[in-house]
């Protein structure tokens, strides 16, 4: 992509640059975030969005909480802390943030007594390495991930989970971007993604940038197209994989697995170690992100629904671990999945 999703401007007193994801695919513009409050809207707005991508942002957001320090190692701790608590509670569901932070906090542990400008380099420079190490992932799912997709005609995606929502080539999409390079003829059908169309302003975006044939289908209209024999592969992206392979992914992901299922096709997940939490048994302990109801009955300011209408409107669901024929990630495809293969894999 040649455009940046994510840049970290200047040395460590420098500014963290986002992509409005909110204002593509018919505008490029950038948002530059100079303070933590400023990063959290970015994340909460979806400026950036994506788990491993707000990950990184987070990670970027505590050099910038750390510009404002200038005093003893007690007072550096505690705005940290206040910095790492309010990125954290950004958004809930996308593991990568709190790993992202759990990853800046040993460095806080480590330097908090040393020189401030000794601080900020060892922060940006821990920053910058997440940046890189998901980059790094990215290549390695794609390498990985690729040949599932050898003999498929077309794939079905769900969300973005490309370039947009991470620091590489993205997750699902580097699968697809990678499947497409060894296997020319690949034809991508990208969900449309309600209510925030990720995949119809996002993943067609990408697709299209990189020359990858594409076609936007509703939500609502895969199981016909599988029940045609017109989808060969499912690739999609993960917020969160609990430790016994269950997977939180955009609302809509399960039933796009109960769908390939019950079709004989194969659904795939390609997910960063990043996003896996082994402290979570199962998923029906991950926390779900609510939001508001103006993104269903009034998407854009256009009303839908009338106002005296009930809304539901989760931003995730999960997909239990059964329906998952293989997670690609750096190391390898897991497939059958399974909390032991899963651990072995990554640990
Ligand atoms: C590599 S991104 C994987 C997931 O984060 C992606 O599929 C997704 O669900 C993103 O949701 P979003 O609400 O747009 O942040």
């Amino acid at each position: 992509m040649a455009v940046r999703a994510i840049e970290w401007v200047g040395n460590e007193t420098g500014l963290l640059r986002l992509l409005d994801q909110t204002r593509l695919p018919t505008e490029i513009e950038f948002v530059d975030c100079r303070t933590v409050p400023q990063v959290i809207e970015a994340i909460k707005m979806l400026r950036v969005r994506g788990a491993p991508a707000i990950g990184v942002s987070a990670a970027y957001g505590i050099v910038l909480a750390a510009h404002a320090a200038t005093g003893d190692a007690e007072s550096f701790r505690q705005l940290m802390r206040e910095a790492d608590e309010a990125l954290f509670a950004s958004r809930p569901t996308a593991v990568n943030l709190g790993w992202a932070l759990k990853e800046m906090g040993q460095v806080i542990r480590d330097v908090a007594s040393r020189p401030q400008e000794e601080r900020l380099r060892a922060l940006l420079d821990r920053a910058r390495e997440i940046e890189s190490e998901d980059q790094e992932m990215c290549m390695a799912m794609g390498r990985h991930g690729g040949p599932l997709l050898d003999h498929a005609k077309n794939v079905l995606t769900h969300c973005n989970a490309g370039a947009l929502a991470t620091a590489g080539e993205g997750t699902a999409l580097a699968v697809i971007f990678e499947g497409a390079r060894r296997n020319p003829g690949l034809h991508v059908y990208a969900d449309e993604t309600r209510p925030l169309w990720q995949g119809a302003r996002l993943t067609a975006w990408e697709l299209v940038q990189n020359n990858v044939p594409c076609t936007v289908i509703c939500d609502n209209m895969a199981a016909s197209l599988m029940k045609g024999r017109r989808i060969d592969a499912v690739v999609v992206g993960a917020d969160r994989i609990t430790a016994n392979g269950d997977v939180a992914n955009k609302i809509g992901t399960y039933s796009v697995a109960v769908l390939a299922r019950y079709h004989g096709i194969p659904f795939y997940v390609a997910a960063p170690s990043s996003t896996f939490d082994f402290e979570l048994a199962s998923g029906d302990l991950i926390p779900i992100e609510q939001r508001a109801a103006g993104e269903v009955a009034e998407p854009y300011g256009v009303r839908l629904a009338p106002k005296e209408a009930g809304v539901f409107n989760p931003a995730f669901d999960v997909t239990p671990a059964e329906l998952v024929t293989g997670i690609v990630t750096e190391k390898g495809v897991i497939s059958p999945v399974n909390a032991d293969a899963i651990r072995a894999m990554l640990r």
